[in-house]
């Protein structure tokens, strides 16, 4: 078992590039499967585990994928198969982005039933009720979900319960390849969006109001491979920027977007955190101590739930009460006890969490419980009292390239070890520190 190994006290200090986004290049690999024609070049690609995972789907599905030195380069012209097995479905979630994509090239898609996950139910009934309205008939049994449509998709008026990414997403790309003109009401307005709306423009689909909350695709016969740059991954910008906050740094994001950020900034300077708009990026300074505020997820251009519980790391921190709501995501709280473990005084009410601050944080032997909790676990070893150890990475690795290597970069005292080898690296510190 790998952990991550955390001592806390170090101030961060100079420049941490981001990577391109995760949850923009997972739909836009789906969304190649769309070209009958030519092959997609997909730039500044993170080297993540989903990323990995995502082009096994594409190979199962017949199309030819390679990976190297950040860029994907896909061919799926050949004649594509019709399933996403379980196997992947388990690892990651957006497999099912897969459907939409499978459905408009092959009019037939089977995919895993994703079930529950740690951050909540994650239904996906609002793709399905797309894609029906779409003329596709929607089966669900035996653990997996199929739907067929005779002959070509029909454009269609929908309307979405709730903004989700995900549907918004799946349905956009059903679209693209629709008989006629299909109008999606009530939808995402993340950057992803926007990125994904792009990327299918360039392929030869014709989609308008990405970033609004309606969108408007009329069908086309068929689409082909494009050349694509990924955006910044807000999310990784927004830990590296809580990062700096929370140890009193002063460091450049470079490559951070700030207006995809809009609200996390609005939160940090409420918090006293200041944050300087560079050419190349945010730069954030911490102050020496932070404030209170309250928080609650929204979709965008709402605070981000992917920030949530990094934010709640740097509330422990700040002097007086906060509250985080969480309203994406019905369970999405599950880092709440390992807080604990650290010595927060934090308690659950509902959907809320209320933190009285500052916590005198200790370090300890702590569980990431998702992907964020991951980072947040990591962003509070920074600033406890001793050491922190944190375990089941395999989340980490889904959505950050090298974290403790850029942590470390940047000053902190962290490394990753395998068990085994954790006695060594504890013996060659006691000897650095007899000798210091
Ligand atoms: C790969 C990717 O891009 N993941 C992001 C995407 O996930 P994802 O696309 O899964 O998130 P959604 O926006 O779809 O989900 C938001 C909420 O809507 C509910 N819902 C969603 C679909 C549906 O058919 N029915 C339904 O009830 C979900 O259970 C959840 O409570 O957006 C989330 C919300 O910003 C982020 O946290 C994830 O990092
Ligand atoms: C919840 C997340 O991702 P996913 O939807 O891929 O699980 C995330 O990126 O924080």
């Amino acid at each position: 078992m790998e952990k991550i190994i955390v001592r806390g006290g170090q101030r961060l200090y100079g420049t941490v590039k981001v990577e391109g986004a995760k949850n923009a290049v997972l739909p836009v690999i789906a969304a190649t499967l769309l070209a009958s024609d030519g092959k997609s070049v997909i730039r500044d690609v993170p080297t993540l585990s989903d990323v990995y995972t995502i082009n096994e789907v594409l190979r199962n599905l017949n199309a030819e994928v390679s990976f190297n030195n950040n860029t994907i380069v896909v061919d799926a012209s050949r004649v594509l198969k019709e399933e996403a097995p379980f196997e992947y479905v388990r690892k990651m979630r957006a497999s099912v982005l897969v459907m939409g994509s499978l459905l408009a090239r092959n009019g037939r898609a089977r995919v895993a039933l994703p079930g529950g996950c740690a951050i909540g139910s994650r239904p996906i009934d609002q793709h399905l009720k797309g894609f029906e309205a779409m003329g596709a008939k929607v089966k669900v049994g035996n653990g997996f979900i199929e739907a067929e449509v005779d002959g070509r998709l029909r454009g269609a008026k929908i309307y979405l319960d709730f903004p989700s990414v995900g549907a918004t997403e799946n349905i956009m790309m059903a679209a693209t390849l629709a008989k006629g003109t299909t109008i999606i009401e009530n939808v995402a307005k993340e950057p992803e969006i926007v990125d994904l709306a792009n990327f299918l423009n360039k392929m030869g689909a014709r989609v308008k109001g990405a970033g609004t909350g309606t969108l408007r695709i009329e069908g086309v016969d068929v689409l082909f491979g494009a050349d694509h740059n990924i955006i910044p991954d807000r999310i990784e910008a927004g830990t590296f920027m809580v990062a700096a906050a929370i140890t009193g740094g002063n460091v450049l994001v470079q490559g951070a977007v700030p207006e995809h950020l809009s609200s996390l900034i609005a939160k940090m300077e409420e918090m006293g955190v200041t944050i300087i708009e560079e050419t190349d990026g945010v730069r954030v300074i911490g102050p020496d101590q932070l404030k209170s505020v309250d928080i609650k997820t929204m979709p965008h251009p709402g605070f981000p739930t992917d920030m949530q519980s990094q934010m709640m790391a740097l509330l422990l921190r700040a002097e007086g009460t906060s509250m985080i709501t969480e309203t994406v995501f019905e369970n999405r709280f599950m880092h709440v006890e390992e807080f604990r473990r650290m010595n927060a005084d934090i308690k659950i009410e509902g959907r809320s969490v209320i933190l009285n601050g500052p916590s005198n944080l200790q370090g300890a032997e702590v569980s990431a419980t998702d992907l964020r909790a991951a980072a947040a676990l990591i962003l509070t070893g920074l600033v406890a009292d001793g050491v922190t150890r944190v375990t089941e990475l395999k989340h980490l690795d889904r959505g950050y390239v090298n974290f403790h290597e850029k942590l470390a970069a940047l000053g902190a005292d962290i490394e990753r070890v395998k068990e085994a080898e954790e006695n060594v690296v504890e013996f060659q510190k006691y000897v650095t520190d007899l000798n210091a």
